[in-house]
């Protein structure tokens, strides 16, 4: 799993299209988001993460929350985000990965928000820019290589 966090003044998105031929089924009001104060966090679940989907999950989680401790943040925006691999998973097992992200996270005490899987989705992030607002961290399962 690759993931790219940015500690943003604001992330927002509007879902524009299906990029997926059955996308996560949402509700009118899922069509646009907006969190305040916020670590994004940007995620590619990959093949390698398909051995074992929850130790990847306990790692991310792991690392969201040493990161968002770091830069005091309380709310994440876990965004599915197809484009920091070239190994990805296959959607069913990614979908259940970042929910169960969100669960944990939610688990954890942070406001949590979850954008939709399987759409082309416009999106707005203002990064704060300072030296921790950008960070990758890449999480894989115990006895896997990272490629
Ligand atoms: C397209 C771009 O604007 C948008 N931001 C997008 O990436 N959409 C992705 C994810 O929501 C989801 N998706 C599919 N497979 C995966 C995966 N392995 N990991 C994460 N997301 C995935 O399915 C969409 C198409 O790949």
């Amino acid at each position: 799993m690759r993931m790219l966090l940015i500690h943003s003044d604001y992330l927002e998105y509007e879902v524009k299209d299906k990029a997926l031929k059955n996308p996560e089924p949402i509700s009118e009001e899922q069509k646009k988001g907006r969190l305040d104060e916020v670590l994004a966090v940007f995620i590619s679940v990959e093949k390698v993460d398909e051995s074992n989907p929850d130790e990847v999950v306990e790692k991310a989680v792991k690392e969201i929350k040493d990161v968002a401790e770091q830069v005091k943040a309380e709310r994440v925006f876990v965004y599915p985000f197809a484009h920091l691999s070239s190994e990805l998973a296959k959607p069913d097992v990614a979908l259940k990965v970042l929910q169960k992200i969100e669960e944990k996270l939610k688990e954890e005490g942070f406001e949590v928000k979850r954008a939709p899987f399987g759409y082309y989705k416009a999106f707005k992030l203002s990064c704060k820019g300072h030296p921790l607002a950008e960070l990758s961290r890449t999480v894989v399962p115990s006895g896997e290589e990272v490629s």
